[in-house]
């Protein structure tokens, strides 16, 4: 999968470029990354690339030109990608929405800065338009290094055998069931004892009890969403008699 992205921060992607399951991907060839900055597409002496509003108001909003220059460059070095600006206003991205995007060849993530972007540019030079959640940021770089993390985790081979498995856990719509490391004991607080078993049918079924206990109570919605196979809706009838639920 390759990524372009339109930014005036390159040096934030280093990160995702050179760390971890992003880094080794990108290191192997399964993830390609190329950085525009708009700054580079100015003409003018002061490499300006952003602008007063009109209307007035505070802030700046990033020019048209050298985001398009910069946009076409990226196009003609990746025909096959499809341009996504991250912003506030666009679609609200889950894994599946993700999921869906990580099907493709390639995208351009733009990144806004400043106040954000003209309207002109979005109408004349950008497919998709992606937020990762309703927060204030400072820029759309983070997003763009969020939506770049969740689909090349998502590439054939991206994951190692270890992170493969997590990977089953995560993506089967569940929260996380407690996870526990030595010591054994900590504060007078141990592990649970089925933990330290060694029967493994009892301790996968703990695993699922504690993703359907712990997604019921924090985030119901996700269960609606996803609903239960019959062998766990069993799990949980067993819980609450045993608890008086
Ligand atoms: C959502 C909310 C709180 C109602 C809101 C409403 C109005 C503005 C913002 C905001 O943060 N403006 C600043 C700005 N944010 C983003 O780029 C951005 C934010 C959140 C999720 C994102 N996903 O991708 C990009 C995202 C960065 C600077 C350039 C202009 C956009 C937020």
């Amino acid at each position: 999968m390759r990524f372009d992205v339109i930014t005036l921060f390159p040096a934030l992607f280093e990160i995702v470029r050179d760390q971890g399951v992003t880094g080794r991907a990108f290191a192997r060839g399964l993830a390609r990354l190329h950085l525009w900055n708009p700054r580079d597409f100015t003409t003018d002496r002061h490499r300006t690339v952003d602008d007063r509003p009109y209307g007035g108001g505070p802030g700046m909003v990033m020019m048209i030109e050298p985001l398009r220059d910069a946009i076409r460059a990226a196009r003609s070095s990746a025909p096959d990608s499809r341009v996504a600006y991250l912003s506030p206003q666009g679609r609200v991205l889950d894994q599946s929405g993700l999921a869906a995007c990580a099907a493709r060849p390639g995208w351009i993530l733009v990144a806004g800065r400043y106040e954000g972007v003209d309207e002109r540019l979005l109408e004349l030079e950008i497919d998709e338009e992606w937020s990762i959640g309703d927060y204030v940021l400072s820029g759309g770089e983070l997003p763009a290094m969020v939506v770049m993390d969740a689909m090349i985790r998502l590439l054939p081979g991206a994951l190692g055998h270890a992170d493969s498995a997590a990977q089953d856990s995560h993506s089967d719509g569940l929260l996380d069931y407690p996870h526990y490391t030595r010591p054994p004991e900590f504060n007078g607080h141990c592990v649970p004892p089925v933990l330290r078993s060694g029967d493994h049918a009892a301790i996968a079924r703990w695993r699922l009890l504690q993703s359907l206990i712990r997604t019921r109570q924090r985030r119901p919605e996700l269960l609606a969403q996803r609903g239960l196979k019959p062998h766990e809706q069993a799990l949980l009838d067993e819980y609450d008699r045993a608890h008086h639920r």
